[in-house]
């Protein structure tokens, strides 16, 4: 009976879920207004969602019930009550690895591709590996910690004692399986930083020097920029984003993390800002492009069905507009780092050619750092320096 209950949920939330908005957002606001729902049907209730969105565009024609039966087989690995109700059979074999898993669907659904997951592979940057990229949507990626230099002893031995199950990836991140509740555990907020495994790599393409002027341009609430300030502390930095609030939370963060030494500007870099920017030249520039997050979307798998080709445009212009108003202020012979959390090559490689061609500028380095591979995001980096 519980599982009648909980597919009546689940159709209950599809049925009223507009598609244009982050399922977390939706999902937030519907267990505010349904407060009938206690905390195990809340999570179930996400469970059956996210799963159901990990499909893409799988089964397309079958219904919402056989994509979600389809989905929990793959997606889960211990038998759940959902399954075992519907599924009975499937719920027997739901420890199986994932491919001998797919064998079995596709016998009983002959329609069954697992390219549909992904229904934007001609646009896939060229070293990513596509039938591995595919299967990494039937896994959850995991929750990334970059724990602050000199805290490390101490945030490991706390989860330690809490008993919380984690993974020591290297000297500053830990791993934990996503839905972790670390703030209620380490009190301390200025100490570590949730941050994608991904994520913390870029920032190996920094290299900082003492007392060098760096600017984030795209900086958001700073993830990029606490990481520049953990390797070398000793750094001017200037900070902008054209959304103020996002600039309040780095601010917070900034707060948390200790650092005052800044400056922080609201700029909107589509347009020129020569009149505040007009005498200011940089030893190093990031760039953490607006991009459409096609690396991330094994977090946000609603995205899928969200997203369509044309926007891959309005992405790459995006791009190329602020390149435009950010590169003219790098010295010679510095470096711009040029960041997507996208797998699309027009906002990859292309879009580096792009960059090389229209300025002055050579490739050093680039890498699409494989998350898929890690149960992380998939993200893209290009070391450029100016001639
Ligand atoms: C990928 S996010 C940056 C993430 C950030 N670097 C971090 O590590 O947390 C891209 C940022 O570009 C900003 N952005 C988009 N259009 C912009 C524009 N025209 N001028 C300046 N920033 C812009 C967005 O507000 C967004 O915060």
């Amino acid at each position: 009976m519980k599982a009648i209950h909980q597919l009546a949920t689940f159709q209950n939330i599809i049925a009223q879920y507009p598609s244009d908005q982050p399922l977390s957002r939706f999902l937030a606001a519907f267990y505010r207004q349904n407060k009938q729902m206690g905390s195990k049907d809340r999570r179930i209730a996400s469970r059956l969602l996210y799963n159901y969105f990990r499909l893409g565009n799988i089964l397309k024609e079958e219904s919402p019930q056989q994509r979600l039966i389809v989905a929990e087989f793959l997606v889960n690995n211990q038998p759940n009550s959902f399954l075992n109700h519907f599924k009975p059979e499937w719920d027997e074999l739901v420890h199986l690895p994932l491919t001998e898993k797919i064998k079995i669907v596709e016998e009983q659904f002959p329609a069954f591709h697992l390219a549909d997951v992904f229904p934007f592979s001609d646009h896939l940057t060229s070293v990513l590996d596509p039938p591995a990229f595919y299967l990494s949507f039937f896994i959850q990626p995991d929750l990334y910690i970059r724990i602050k230099r000199g805290q490390e002893k101490g945030i490991i031995n706390l989860v330690t004692d809490a008993g919380i199950n984690f993974k020591i990836i290297n000297q500053q991140t830990l791993a934990f399986p996503n839905g972790t509740k670390l703030d209620q555990l380490i009190a301390d907020k200025g100490i570590y930083e949730v941050q994608d495994i991904s994520s913390q790599k870029v920032g190996t393409y920094f290299k900082p020097n003492k007392w060098d002027k760096w600017w984030d341009c795209c900086a958001a609430s700073g993830g990029k920029s606490l990481l520049l300030h953990d390797e070398q502390p000793d750094i001017k930095l200037l900070v902008t984003d054209n959304r103020e609030s996002i600039l309040e939370n780095l601010k917070e963060r900034f707060a948390l993390a200790g650092i005052r030494n800044y400056q922080l500007k609201i700029l909107d870099l589509t347009l020129n800002q020569d009149q505040y920017l007009h005498d200011y030249v940089f030893d190093g520039i990031i760039y953490d492009a607006p991009c459409s997050g096609s690396g991330t979307w094994g977090r946000t798998p609603e995205m899928i069905a969200q997203f369509a080709d044309h926007k891959i445009k309005f992405f790459t212009e995006l791009q190329r507009k602020i390149a435009i108003n950010v590169v003219k202020h790098l010295k010679p012979g510095k470096p711009i780092i040029y960041i997507t959390c996208s797998v699309f090559k027009e906002e990859n490689e292309e879009q580096v050619a792009w960059l090389v061609k229209t300025f002055d500028l050579e490739v050093e380095s680039q890498e699409l750092i494989k998350g898929y591979q890690a149960k992380a995001d998939t993200m893209f980096v290009a070391r450029l320096l100016k001639r």
